[in-house]
């Protein structure tokens, strides 16, 4: 009996939905449009006094310019994380970056999600495509997704108010952290005048972190803690009035990781990366244009800004005019109108530059990085890099026991070994750049995995390193000495004998101290700077 009357009230079930969807089919088919949107209007009306949830919608598409919705791309993003752990279909795609599966939401599936106590449930369906007319504006696809987010309508105010606001934030920062990259470099001359984009970029992909670069940890706590307050900054920036920058020198030796170091801020910033090459740039005009086309969260680099244009030089000339002959400071005068007048022509100047450092900025919203870099801090005009302008000079030297530990476990996955011990005090009183190190560590041969004999060619470099400089120092201190004992016997002769006066001076200058020459001295330390750290470490 009881089974018979179930199989009656399936069969009538079965043949209501049968009739209401005849009906349906009817209503959709054969009632004009107009008929059709005005009951449904009413329809919807009626059950809005009975149903208290509410619904919102959002397009994969805005409907007059068919463009993507924004909002529903971070909206998709925000959920695409929460779904993974909530929704029970889910569908797998490859991330922006080509890195990773990506989850999200199967069409028709539903997803809950809380804020502030409200309960909210998200749906993903299809509609049709509003394509316009112009065939060149259909797309491939007639059809599209949207969004619906339903709740309670005694949450309205958290939802409208501060919930929508919430996801899109979340969905965005997520969308910026996954995006692929870009490192940019700017266009040259040439390509310029050839209505050329102003910067070309490739994918930034460099594998460099804080966690790999080897430096003091205390350092590199403060540049990490630095660079999060200063991502964290905008309303801090926007109620002081100033424009969200902040300027980074760095400095230091070639091969102790400034370019790493770009490159890891970049990386845990998730910023795109300008490489500006001022050297490219015709003007300063062309300086601005270049400014402004860049984006907001990215870093925008001059690498070795000594090298860069004479924006020092100009202040040497101006140093050495005061302390030269009337002759020497007619013929400097006339060099000097003529650099300035090519760098006002065609170079960037010292005074654009500054411009576009306090200027510039201030009109451009989001949050940029500015870097110098430089081997030669003193080499460089103060006013460029007073505080303010370059808020934080980081020195980056050569590599002590921390940053060798650091390397070990990035070359040889090493956090202890025996060797150790021997490379404490050697590495600690010799000047070797991580650069260096990181070579010495390397296995030389593709199948020399050995950890032993890689730290014993450490071992080795440092000790000659060490031995070479030694010997450096006896030598330049016996110079010294030596020339001191001529300079006694040349100022003795200089009054008399014209010419052996002079064989002392040749002496002197094929010798280092030339210390009653300042010319010769200036020349001198240039060279000792250009050949690099070797003769660095035998100064210091
Ligand atoms: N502090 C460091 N930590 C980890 N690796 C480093 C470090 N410094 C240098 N290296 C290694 O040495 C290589 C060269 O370093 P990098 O180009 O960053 O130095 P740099 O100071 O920018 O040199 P330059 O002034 O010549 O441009 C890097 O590819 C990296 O592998």
């Amino acid at each position: 009996m009881k089974m018979l009357r179930m199989a009656d009230i399936w069969t009538e079930v079965g043949s209501s939905i049968a009739s209401i969807m005849f009906l349906y089919t009817m209503f959709q088919r054969y009632f004009p449009h107009r008929l059709r949107v005005y009951i449904t209007k009413y329809v919807n009306r009626i059950l809005g006094y009975t149903d208290p949830y509410m619904e919102i919608s959002i397009y994969e598409f805005t409907e007059n310019l068919n463009q993507r919705n924004g909002a529903y791309t971070a909206i998709q993003t925000y959920l695409s994380s929460k779904s993974s752990k909530n929704a029970k279909r889910l569908k797998a795609q490859i991330g922006i970056n080509n890195k990773k599966l990506v989850l999200s939401m199967e069409d028709n599936e539903v997803m809950t999600d809380e804020f502030q106590g409200a309960k909210l449930r998200w749906y993903i369906s299809r509609t049709p495509r509003q394509t316009q007319s112009s065939s060149s504006y259909r797309a491939a696809s007639d059809e599209s997704r949207y969004l619906t987010l339903k709740f309670h309508q005694r949450y309205r105010d958290i939802v409208t108010g501060l919930y929508l606001n919430h996801v899109l934030e979340k969905g965005k920062a997520k969308l910026m952290r996954n995006r692929q990259r870009k490192l940019y470099t700017n266009n040259s001359r040439d390509d310029f005048w050839c209505k050329r984009a102003l910067w070309s970029h490739v994918a930034f992909d460099h594998p460099a972190t804080f966690d790999n670069l080897a430096m003091d940890p205390m350092k590199k706590k403060e540049i990490i803690d630095d660079l999060i307050t200063f991502s964290k900054a905008r309303d801090y920036y926007a109620r002081v009035g100033k424009a969200w920058k902040r300027g980074y020198l760095l400095y230091g030796p070639p091969g102790t990781g400034k370019s790493t170091m770009i490159a890891a801020m970049a990386n845990f910033l998730s910023y795109d990366v300008y490489d500006l090459e001022l050297t490219a740039v015709r003007s300063n005009g062309e300086l601005q244009k270049l400014l402004l086309e860049t984006t907001n969260k990215s870093i925008i680099v001059i690498e070795d800004m000594d090298c860069s244009l004479s924006l020092t030089g100009r202040r040497k000339n101006k140093k050495d005019k005061e302390e030269d002959t009337e002759e020497k400071d007619k013929e400097e005068d006339q060099t000097r109108v003529e650099e300035n007048r090519s760098s006002y022509d065609s170079k960037v100047t010292l005074s654009g530059l500054l411009n576009f450092i306090d200027g510039l900025w201030s009109s451009c919203r989001g949050e940029r990085l500015i870097v110098f870099t430089t081997n030669y801090i003193e080499k460089l005009d103060p006013a460029l890099i007073r505080r303010g302008r370059m808020d934080k000079h980081i020195e980056l030297s050569y590599c002590d026991f921390e940053g060798f530990k650091i390397l070990a476990k990035n070359y040889l996955n090493l956090d202890s070994h025996h060797l150790f011990e021997n490379i404490r005090p050697l590495i600690n009183e010799t000047q070797m750049t991580p650069a260096d190190v990181a070579e010495n560590l390397m296995p030389k041969t593709i199948n020399e995995d050995d950890s032993d004999i890689c730290l014993k060619n450490l071992i080795q470099a440092l000790e000659k390193r060490k031995e070479d400089t030694r010997l450096k120092n006896e030598e330049r201190a016996k110079v010294n000495k030596l020339s001191s004992k001529d300079g006694e016997a040349i100022e003795g002769d200089s009054l008399t004998k014209d010419g052996e006066a002079n064989e002392g001076d040749s002496l002197t200058k094929d010798g280092v101290a030339n210390e009653g020459d300042s010319s010769t001295k200036g020349e001198t330390n240039q060279e000792d700077e250009s050949t690099g750290s070797n003769d660095k470490d035998t100064r210091n």
